[in-house]
């Protein structure tokens, strides 16, 4: 479909108040994702119950919460190829309709006093990491889809989205972490924690509490897997930690793989073993959770959530040295799932948007330095606000 048509399909789908989602996977390679949408054609609420069903889901950082989803079945789908250079160069500087500097002294004495709070827990062996987060408005003058646009032009390397439900309004965001992808019984994650400022290369040193940080990521979903026992435990891959780039930031990533054993209820099992991961909670995971809700002062919502493709129906191509008819038909549909952790969002609500940030704070956490990196998210989402 032309891009015109795509966005302006958008545009009458918010005006009719019918759920979607549209989205663009991360670039594989050097090979541009196409831009897709899944449009509901009515406004019925559904839940996701098994993750057996096939849809876009949209879930809470609250795993005491059901996800929503748009079920395939409910819905209209569309592509369009709509490419863009990244170009982090034309980032924009806050413009005046940002937070006026006496509200920001007032978010930063509040974010710091919490992660010293976090700091102390931590250090009475309460905790080992916690991830403190908090949410900030801007004004915009930008409508939905021309945010959604810029997005879509500034973020190549991350999974960007436009989602809106009549039970949660209109979310975006250019999330730059895997929560699992699933194709049969194949399975990719990722542990992504540590921050800091790109600087045109990726050839930088880590301190020793990022390298920290990201261990203890990386440890607790490997663990998680194995005690889970719906993987394969001799085919899990857990490659050495690596540096990646997301927009004008670079994380630490350790990518995990492995086999998934046969059975029906694993992919729901997967997702319960990961949700809420380190990189969004901490650890121990329970214990972290209730820290982030008795503390934060803010409800997170779908923030640290997670969303993306469940069980979609993928062509995959037919191996032509096949004599069996039958398998021939079977093997040329596959269901995957991609879904990924809601980071780098906002939610958008009449020329506001509230947009999330947040860090993972362990016993060598600075709270000034922690107030800078969520300054440092917060600002590549503010340049998709203006022209
Ligand atoms: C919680 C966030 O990021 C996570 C992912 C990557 C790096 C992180 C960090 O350095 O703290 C966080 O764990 C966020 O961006 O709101």
């Amino acid at each position: 479909m032309n891009k015109d048509n795509f966005f302006t399909v958008l545009e009458e789908q918010l005006d009719k108040g019918f759920p979607f989602a549209a989205y663009r996977k991360p670039m594989h390679g050097e090979k541009m994702e196409k831009t897709k949408a899944l449009l509901q054609q009515d406004n019925v609420t559904h839940y996701v119950e098994d993750y057996k069903e096939s849809g876009f889901v949209f879930a809470p950082f609250d795993n005491e919460n059901r996800g929503l989803i748009i079920p395939s079945e409910a819905a209209e789908e569309l592509f369009t190829e709509y490419t863009f250079e990244e170009d982090h160069k034309n980032v924009k500087k806050e413009g005046p309709n940002f937070p006026p500097n006496q509200l920001r002294k007032l978010a930063r004495v509040e974010h710091e006093n919490l992660v010293q709070k976090a700091v102390d827990k931590i250090k009475e062996g309460k905790l080992l990491k916690v991830v403190i987060s908090r949410s900030e408005n801007v004004q915009t003058q930008l409508k939905v889809i021309e945010i959604f646009k810029n997005i879509l032009k500034k973020y190549n390397s991350a999974f960007v989205y436009l989602w809106f439900h009549p039970e949660t309004g209109i979310w975006m965001g250019a999330t730059p972490e895997t929560l699992v992808s699933v194709e049969r019984n194949r399975f990719e994650t990722m542990a992504l924690a540590g921050t800091q400022a790109f600087h045109d290369t990726l050839d930088v040193q880590w301190g020793d509490k990022e390298k920290e940080e990201q261990q203890i990521v990386t440890n607790s979903i490997v663990d998680g897997l194995q005690k889970s026992e719906i993987i394969v435990p001799d085919k899990l891959q857990v490659s050495e930690a690596y540096t990646a780039k997301a927009g004008n930031l670079l994380h630490l990533r350790t990518d995990i793989n492995g086999n998934l054993k046969a059975g029906t209820s694993a992919l729901k099992q997967l997702i319960k073993s990961l949700h809420p991961t380190p990189a969004v909670c901490g650890l121990p995971k329970d214990a972290a959770k209730r820290f982030i809700l008795e503390n934060e002062g803010y409800h997170r919502h779908f923030y640290s959530g997670f969303l993306g493709e469940l069980n979609l129906k993928r062509e995959i191509k037919r191996n032509s040295n096949r004599r069996n008819q039958e398998n021939q038909a079977y093997a040329s549909i596959s269901r995957s799932t991609s879904l990924f952790v809601n980071l780098r969002c906002m939610k958008i609500r009449e020329g506001t948007a509230e947009l999330f940030t947040g860090g993972g704070i362990t016993k060598d956490s600075n709270p000034s330095l922690e107030w800078e990196e969520t300054v440092n998210k917060a600002h590549t989402m503010k340049s998709v606000l203006v022209k």
